[in-house]
């Protein structure tokens, strides 16, 4: 079986085929602050990355031939976790849903269904989407009955994150309470208890800590002045929320790897916002472990910014006394989704019917 799978991230695109378990393919593709700050919505970009990854098999020499496409969830109703087949309602929803979400992932399921309806017999699905709900009651309730919270996290990586670590020490995730740090260009903590999130920061909408390119928590009284100073428009708000936040506000670019560059060299304001960004991170871990009443077995690091020593190291020293860290660099979702998209071709499990 052969599965294309397409992951658009905030800062990145990635793309792998698959030929059953083997990767054949895995490409990433990264995008500065400024290349995709001529949209004005994500879905603007939808022909931008799809032509990415048309070219990216052209030139692997890879015809556009698969039995399934799969792409990263996008921010639809909040669901339960698992493998869902592209359908309309999917499409609808990504495009004109009530609670529609400015988020990369959206282009997962547009573009993976786009690509699968040229290609005979080829089917489409999502899997683990970051709208994947398991909130406890408790956690659901804010200080205004008129926000109730809701999360948009990592489900994606997280679980399979989860799943990788309990595979290696001999356990089952379902056995094991992990707190999850996600840190790519939202970053998500998760409190998993026994295989279910229970609660998590809503990484994008201007929860937990800032990161290369989300606000997180801010003043909201503050917040509420601003939206009607009449010096800003809704969108242009909204983007400082999620897109010029965070990093990208502060040091105007959403790349890490810049910034390390810029601290070697003695960039003083990078280093104090770096730390700030790691001080609040170990704080959203530290409230993760209140949850899990301290009976946390051990914290996972991963995304992106896992690959910092700096980060990795920092994060320890403040949340270490918790349990004990293990770093995930990088990412598990391209070889979670193909994997997700087999399991179903292959008719071990079924793909859900989203409604
Ligand atoms: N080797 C590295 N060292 C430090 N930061 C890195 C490294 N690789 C990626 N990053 C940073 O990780 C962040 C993106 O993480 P990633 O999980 O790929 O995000 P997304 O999927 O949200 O696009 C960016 O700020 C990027 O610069
Ligand atoms: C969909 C929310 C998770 C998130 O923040 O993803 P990125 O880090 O890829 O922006």
């Amino acid at each position: 079986m052969r599965i294309l799978v397409i992951n658009p991230g905030s800062t990145s695109t990635k793309i792998a085929v698959y030929e059953d378990e083997k990767p054949i393919l895995l490409h990433s593709i990264t995008h500065s602050a400024d290349e995709l700050a001529v949209y004005d919505a994500i879905t603007e970009q939808q022909d931008f990355r799809r032509n990415l990854v048309i070219k990216e098999l052209h030139r692997a020499n890879i015809p556009v031939k698969f039995d399934a496409v799969i792409g990263r969830g996008g921010l639809v109703k909040p669901i339960a976790g698992g493998v869902y087949e592209i359908n309309e309602q999917m499409l609808n929803d990504t495009l004109h849903g009530c609670v529609m979400h400015n988020h990369a992932c959206n282009l997962g399921c547009l573009i993976a269904h786009e690509i699968a309806i040229t290609i005979p017999n080829c089917r489409a699905f999502i899997a683990d989407p970051g709208v994947v709900d398991e909130l406890s009651p408790l956690a659901r309730i804010s200080g205004s009955p008129l926000m109730p919270r809701i999360c948009i996290w990592h489900a994606l990586n997280q679980r399979a994150i989860a799943r990788r670590y309990a595979r290696e020490i001999g356990k089952r995730y379902e056995d094991l309470n992990l707190i999850i740090c996600h840190l790519g260009g939202g970053i998500s903590v998760a409190a998993h208890e026994h295989g279910k999130a229970i609660d998590t920061n809503n990484a994008l909408d201007g929860e937990g800590p800032f990161s290369p390119e989300r606000a997180g928590s801010l003043p909201a009284a503050d917040l509420i002045r601003l939206c009607f100073s009449g010096k800003y428009t809704e969108k242009q708000l909204l983007k400082r929320i999620a897109g010029k936040a965070g990093l990208t506000a502060h040091l105007g670019t959403n790349n890490m790897k810049e910034i390390q560059e810029r601290i070697k060299n003695g960039d003083k304001q990078a280093q104090l916002i770096t730390d700030a960004m790691i001080y609040h991170t170990a704080k959203q871990i530290a409230a993760e472990g209140a949850v899990l009443c301290g009976n946390v077995d051990a914290i996972l690091l991963t995304g992106g910014m896992a690959h910092s020593d700096y980060i990795t190291n920092e994060l320890r020293r403040r949340i270490g006394y918790l349990a004990p860290v293990y770093c995930f660099p990088g990412e598990n979702e391209m070889e979670a989704l193909a994997l997700n998209a087999l399991s179903v071709l292959k008719g071990t499990s079924k793909a859900q019917i989203y409604q």
